[in-house]
């Protein structure tokens, strides 16, 4: 059969498209799901898990060394063989627990097939076949971008899809680029014994926009391992490797077995046709679309996931995939959802995490309390006593509207602020809420405390807020 009808297309089988096909289907519609590998998803195979992974065997050889400081004598002896072997089997599993459920899904709704667009509700398939549907999703993810700076290099090239398949941990490594995929795995690798270095062009770690916490937690990050900002980069082939020099607000040279690019992962629209829609694209070439509604202008089509630039984490992509899905299905009656407050967490550490509205520097009527964990008292207790968090509050009233933090713990606490920001609460309601002594989330109570004198609002009645030594 040539040409295939449905209610609802979607594109890609991750996890926006995943959710956005089962959601579409409980609203009713008929469904066709078309991946072209129906890989398992990035999060699973080369995304979320295989980085945590290594980041989990990172932290044991991290303990190890670390040990001393306890009176605990220890040396790690790091098998990378080894590491890489437990990180892909785990790995493996987590994929294997996605296809499982891709399993579950009636065979006539998945389509194994590259799709593109011919009109705003006809796909070409590259089988041959066409796909008319009511309504199409786009959830296509992203890919990883390399600058053409490092053609010369790319046999030495390494990126979050091809980084899990090495057979052992390289000697060293250049990483370009200090996002939370730099970072993370520059960090985790560092700590498993390879030489790193971290460069980015621009001049704040993590992407971070608030500029305290990003200068804490450069420094902090220097602690275990360089990591040059404001520079450019210049890439040659030597031996099995490559000497990359750098330029700008430091300069140097060194040589590296491979570098790992990580640049940023732009949504993977390029070929999908969408000149043929009649959409309107912005500056990159993405479709404009409603965040409530995730429809693109007055189309049948939605996006969902990294596909769309905004919030490119797991819980969105899920949760933009079942509005796109609901919405596609009932399509033209579509329904704007009430979406998360935004929340984002890098799993370096100290652990680090963005919430809501960050302020530019200085903005007024915003009330900004802040936290060291320099000597707070558990930190202290885990020898582990470093980082800032910084809450903004509106100034007229207290209330909490985000976040920047970095501190142990914090892919922890910080689910508790985003909870009190999504929730609309105030510096002071937060505070009135119990924190057990000694935990981290004991060292947020500062910054709460002083967004209440910066609005002068009272903290809770019959609460001590005297700082005991400790806590
Ligand atoms: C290294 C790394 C670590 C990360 N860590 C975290 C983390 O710890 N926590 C977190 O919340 N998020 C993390 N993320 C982000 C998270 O993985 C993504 O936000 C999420 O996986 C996006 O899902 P998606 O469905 O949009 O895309 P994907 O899972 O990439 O799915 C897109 C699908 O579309 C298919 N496709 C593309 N084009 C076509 C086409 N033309 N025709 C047919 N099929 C097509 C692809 O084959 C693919 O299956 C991480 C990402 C990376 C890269
Ligand atoms: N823990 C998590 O949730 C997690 C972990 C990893 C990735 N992710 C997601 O994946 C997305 C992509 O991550 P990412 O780190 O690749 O991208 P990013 O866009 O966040 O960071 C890219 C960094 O590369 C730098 N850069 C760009 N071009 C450069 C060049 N030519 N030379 C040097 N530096 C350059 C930028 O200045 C920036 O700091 C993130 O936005 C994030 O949402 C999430």
């Amino acid at each position: 059969m040539d040409e295939l009808f449905c209610d609802v297309a979607i594109i890609g089988a991750g996890t926006a498209g995943l959710a956005a096909e089962r959601s579409a289907r409980s609203n009713g519609a008929k469904t066709l799901l078309i991946d072209e590998s129906f890989g398992g998803t990035t999060c699973a195979s080369v995304g979320c898990m295989p980085s945590k992974l290594l980041i989990a065997a990172a932290g044991a050889a991290h303990a190890v060394r670390t040990a001393p400081v306890f009176g605990v004598e220890a040396t790690p002896t790091i098998d990378g063989a080894a590491v890489m072997a437990r990180v892909r089997k785990e790995r493996d599993k987590f994929v294997s627990g996605v296809e499982e459920s891709i399993a579950k899904i009636p065979d006539d709704v998945k389509i194994c097939a590259r799709a593109r667009f011919t009109s705003p509700t006809t796909l070409a398939l590259d089988d041959g076949r066409t796909v008319r549907a009511r309504a199409v999703v786009i959830a296509t993810g992203a890919s990883p971008l390399i600058p053409d700076t490092f053609d010369a290099v790319k046999d030495r090239v390494l990126t979050n899809e091809t980084i899990f398949d090495l057979e052992t941990l390289p000697g060293s490594i250049g990483v370009i680029g200090a996002g939370p995929i730099g970072l993370e795995l520059a960090q985790a690798l560092a700590r498993l014994g390879v030489e790193t270095m971290v460069l980015d062009k621009g001049d704040a770690v993590g992407a971070l926009k608030d500029p305290h916490v990003a200068e804490a937690l450069h420094a902090i990050l220097e602690r275990e391992l360089p990591i040059k900002l404001g520079v450019e980069t210049e890439a040659v082939p030597d031996r099995d490797g490559v000497r990359l020099s750098w330029t700008g607000k430091d300069s140097g040279e060194r040589r590296f077995d491979y570098l790992l690019v990580a640049t940023g992962r732009p949504p993977r629209l390029k070929g999908l046709g969408l000149e043929t829609t009649g959409l309107e694209l912005d500056d990159h070439g993405s479709p404009t679309y409603r965040t409530e509604t995730m429809q693109c202008g007055d189309a049948p089509i939605f996006l969902a996931g990294d596909a769309d630039h905004d919030r490119p984490v797991l819980h969105e992509a899920s949760s933009e995939g079942t509005i796109a899905g609901r919405n596609a299905a009932h399509f033209p009656d579509v329904t704007a959802a009430e979406r998360m407050v935004p929340f984002a967490v890098m799993f370096t550490e100290p652990s680090v995490a963005v919430i809501g509205v960050v302020p530019k520097d200085g903005a007024p009527d915003i009330a900004v309390g802040t936290a060291s964990y320099t000597d707070q008292g558990r930190a202290k207790v885990m020898a582990c006593n470093a980082g800032l968090v910084r809450f903004y509050a509106d100034a007229a009233d207290g209330k909490l509207i985000g976040a920047t933090m970095a501190g142990p713990g914090v892919e922890h606490s910080a689910h508790l602020i985003a909870w009190a920001i999504q929730s609309g609460w105030t510096a002071t309601q937060t505070l009135a809420l119990p924190f057990y002594h000694p935990t981290f989330e004991e060292g947020l109570k500062p910054a709460l405390l002083a967004i209440c004198h910066a609005v002068h609002a009272k903290p809770p009645q019959f609460r001590d807020d005297g700082f005991l030594p400790g806590t």
